[in-house]
């Protein structure tokens, strides 16, 4: 197993340039199943989640070309071995259950391992499944499996979430391409990833009509063929790098920072003093002397702050100049590094899903464990500002979703290497 070795020492300076979003590669991949022709998709970022599905396509007979190293990754599905999902490759990955709608839409059925929960909470799938359900699939849950089968296809409709999974959305969005009639998905997730896949999925022939509003229209078509696509940048990388900086000082340019989905973050640093600027290209984050201003959160579904910043942004506050107040509204246990932050120093007491934290002027260097993976990059952050060396262990949860991490936060001037643990 992998450790991060981080020596807090100041400033950063220079240019980052922002690697393809995970969330959105995860989906995109998975959409090659809804065609026989080649799906190949550019600035792939190479990270633990997207090879895993890459292994897991290949197990379902798709042919995968993706050299190590390499942005950009063939795929082809132009025959199937199985419909099955074992248990071993969806346990290690939730985004591998989003194999289940494709596989039903194209082969008419689908046996899928249930995902269960993971360390931010439960995360049910009860909403995809009742969108497939709507869309006329028999669904039986057997033995930890569900098992999917729409003999005669699936046909459009009418689904209303009761709150926008963002999954789910994608889910019944990836399946109703190649459903008989008219899907309509009220109450859908406006995450930029949504539209990332629906633009993809019409560039392969779909008739996607909404995305990146709450009602999105999926008129089903015949057939799917090939497309070339560039994945969106991860404005979740890019939030997380602008927030190491806010967090050290210094000036950096995040390169192709997807800006449009970083409204609510930029407006989150700008009220703590940092100074975010959209420039061509993509975000120039610099904080100057002075300590950051405490700011309040609340996580929401987009254009609110996301959750998949908030323990980053809790590593910011850790150090500000007063108290705030962060609020977890997406996921039921999202603050596993709240014991670790509070090794470092932090000061944060939690009731509920509230968190306050009361700035300290110093964090100091400690031996941290990751918990998942946010988690671990929100302990990265408080240590490039601790004093002394800080060790972040199970950095396995890391790997998942920022791609060389060390190599771009070392080239703008941080002390932080991998070591075996
Ligand atoms: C691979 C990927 O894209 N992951 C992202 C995706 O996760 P994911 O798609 O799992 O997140 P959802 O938006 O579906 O989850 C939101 C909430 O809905 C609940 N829920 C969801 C589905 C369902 O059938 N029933 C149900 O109760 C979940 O437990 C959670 O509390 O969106 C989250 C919210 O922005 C992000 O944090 C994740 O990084
Ligand atoms: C929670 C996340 O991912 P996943 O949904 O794949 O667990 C995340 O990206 O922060």
């Amino acid at each position: 197993m992998d450790k991060l070795v981080i020596t807090g020492n100041g400033p950063l300076e220079g240019e980052i340039v922002i690697s393809g979003a995970k969330n959105s590669a995860l989906k995109l991949m998975v959409a090659c199943l809804l065609t026989d022709e080649p799906l190949v998709l550019s600035r792939m970022p190479n990270l633990a989640d997207t090879r895993f599905l890459s292994e897991l396509l290949a197990s379902l007979g798709v042919e995968v070309y993706w050299p190590k190293g390499e942005s950009t990754c063939h795929l082809n599905a132009a025959s199937l071995k199985t419909t099955i999902a074992p248990y071993e490759q969806v346990r290690k990955m939730r985004a591998s259950f989003n194999v289940l709608g494709p596989l039903l839409a194209r082969e008419g059925h689908a046996t899928v391992s249930l995902p269960g929960g993971c360390a931010i909470g439960a995360r049910p799938v009860d909403l995809h499944l009742q969108a497939f359900e709507a869309m006329g699939a028999d669904i039986v849950i057997e033995e930890g499996y569900v098992k999917a089968a729409a003999i005669r296809g699936l046909k459009g409709a009418d689904i209303e979430f009761p709150f926008p999974s963002v999954g789910a959305t994608e889910h019944t969005m990836l399946a109703a391409t190649l459903a008989k009639g008219t899907t309509r998905i009220k109450n859908a997730a406006c995450e930029p990833e949504i539209q990332d896949l629906a633009d993809c999925l019409n560039a392969m022939g779909a008739n996607v009509s909404g995305a990146g509003i709450s009602t999105i229209t999926i008129e089903g078509v015949e057939k799917l063929h090939g497309h070339k696509h560039t994945v969106m940048a991860d404005r979740i990388e890019a939030g997380t790098y602008a927030m190491a900086v806010a967090a050290t000082g210094g000036n950096v340019l995040l390169k192709d920072a997807p800006v449009e989905g970083l409204t609510a973050m930029i407006e989150h640093l700008e009220k703590a003093g940092v100074s975010a600027k959209i420039e061509d290209g993509g975000l120039r984050i610099q904080r100057g002397e002075g300590r950051l201003q405490p700011v309040d959160v609340d996580t929401k579904p987009h254009p609110g702050f996301p959750t998949d910043l908030q323990a980053q942004f809790m590593a910011l506050m850790s150090t500000a100049d007063g108290v705030s107040t962060i609020r977890e509204n997406i996921f039921e246990n999202r603050f596993m590094h709240v014991p670790e932050l509070a090794r470092l120093g932090a000061k944060i007491q939690i009731r509920g899903n509230e968190a306050t934290v009361t700035g300290v002027e110093k964090l100091k260097a400690a031996q941290v464990m990751a918990t998942d993976l946010r988690a671990s990059v929100s302990l990265v952050i408080a240590g490039l500002v601790a004093d002394g060396e800080t060790t972040v262990s199970r950095v396995y949860h890391l790997d998942r979703g920022f791609e060389r991490l060390e190599e771009k936060l070392s080239a703008c001037g941080a002390t932080i290497h991998r070591a075996s643990e």
